[in-house]
């Protein structure tokens, strides 16, 4: 007996979260989103079994149903399938990045005796839509799930059974603490990202040569900017109580920031930044959690021209995708850095072992 998953909404997440459940055999999905494209794309790409003919049809027979749709959306849709003719023992879940205020309009399928089961990967991306979807989005991830105190625990445990084969690791919160949290490591530094490109856009007038040096660190403290605006949008607007008591901290530590830059003590300076990398060095690594860890592989190489083609033909007939790909250092006649980044550590160790087979140089995993 297959189990019926119905996923609305198959974006980033929705995609990512069929592709993943379907590792298990048992999992039937149908999946509708409000863009039939990307339905046909879904069904394409083998992240859905079904494509329904409205949003009535594919809620009718799931046993489970996966909201993956933008917070403000999930909020309405809490009420759209209040009202529809659901299976008897169907369990509803979410993705949304916010938990309050779907929590709170999910309250109307608790009082139909409809049970609902906030969720949130702590995991993404700056890309959005079905063509970022990718299987192993989650592995390694803290995915939280805020039930109400009265969610019988067979629903929960039903609910982990399905996401096993993400390799998400699941935690139980209360949707507040979910919401107080989830301010400080990942709405309010998305502000911060949007601030700091705003500043250098209208600093740009008067200086017009200075986005020309926005180099590394600029771009990795700035690349969350580049995410989809109406999910921020409306992300911002539901935890915006949450945002206003993080801009005080945060207003706060920069008042302590133009203190220390006054007094301008070189020791109070050194210790700013050491007390920084300290903890940040010591911040759990996971594959997509707080921080997003690539698997690199160093390569010398021969400063020539066809090198890179050359390599990744290798890698291309082998089937081995990656991430990315830079060169760290090079200088003509002297070797060069190619450093090439895989999404698995199992990627990284083909394509270390293909080149091995067809070339000489030198490699490293750091
Ligand atoms: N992007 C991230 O990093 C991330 C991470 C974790 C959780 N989330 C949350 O997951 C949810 C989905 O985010 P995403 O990044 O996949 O967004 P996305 O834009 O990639 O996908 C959203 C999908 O929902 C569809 N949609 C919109 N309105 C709809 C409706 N009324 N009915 C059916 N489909 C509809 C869109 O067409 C789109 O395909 C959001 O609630 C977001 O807060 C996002
Ligand atoms: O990696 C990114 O680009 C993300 O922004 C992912 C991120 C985050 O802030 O960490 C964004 C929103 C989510 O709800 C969960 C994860």
């Amino acid at each position: 007996m297959k189990t019926n998953v119905t996923i609305i909404g198959l974006g980033l997440i929705g995609g990512s979260l069929g592709l993943a459940i379907k590792r298990n055999p048992s999992i039937y999905v149908t999946g509708f989103d409000s863009s039939p494209e990307t339905m046909t794309e879904a069904y394409r790409r083998g992240i859905i079994d079904a494509i329904p003919s409205s949003f009535q049809d594919a809620c009718r027979n799931a046993d489970i149903i996966i909201f993956s749709t933008p917070v403000n959306t999930t909020v309405k849709l809490m009420y759209d399938v209040a009202d529809l003719q659901l299976k008897k023992d169907v369990i509803l879940t979410d993705t949304g990045s916010t938990k309050g205020p779907i929590m709170h309009a999910a309250s109307c399928l608790n009082e139909k005796g409809i049970t609902f089961v906030g969720g949130h990967p702590m995991a993404g991306s700056h890309k959005s839509g079905v063509s970022a979807a990718k299987e192993h989005l989650f592995e390694n991830a803290y995915y939280i799930l805020t039930p109400e105190s009265t969610t019988e625990e067979a629903a929960i445990e039903q609910l982990k059974k399905l996401l096993e084969p993400t390799k998400a690791k699941i935690k139980i919160l209360h949707a507040d603490e979910h919401d107080r949290m989830t301010a400080i490591v990942s709405h309010f530094p998305h502000l911060v990202a949007s601030s700091l490109v705003g500043m250098l856009s209208a600093q740009q007038s008067v200086q017009p040569f200075v986005n020309k040096l926005a180099a590394g660190g600029f771009r990795d403290i700035t690349r969350i900017a580049s995410a989809d605006p109406s999910m921020w949008r409306d992300i911002t607007i539901q935890n915006r109580v949450e945002l206003l008591k993080q801009l005080d901290v945060w207003l706060d530590e920069m008042g302590n920031v133009r203190e220390m830059l006054i007094h301008n003590d070189s020791a109070q300076i050194h210790n700013y930044f050491a007390d920084a990398k300290t903890f940040r060095d010591e911040l759990p690594i996971t594959s997509q959690g707080a921080l997003y860890m690539t698997y690199d592989l160093h390569i010398d190489i021969p400063d020539h021209p066809g090198i890179i083609s050359e390599i990744t033909k290798i890698l291309a007939d082998e089937s081995i995708s990656l991430t990315n790909l830079r060169i760290v250092e090079t200088r003509t006649d002297v070797f060069g850095i190619l450093v090439i980044s895989f999404q698995t550590a199992d990627d990284r160790e083909k394509a270390k072992l293909a080149l091995s087979r067809e070339t000489n140089y030198g490699m490293h995993i750091l």
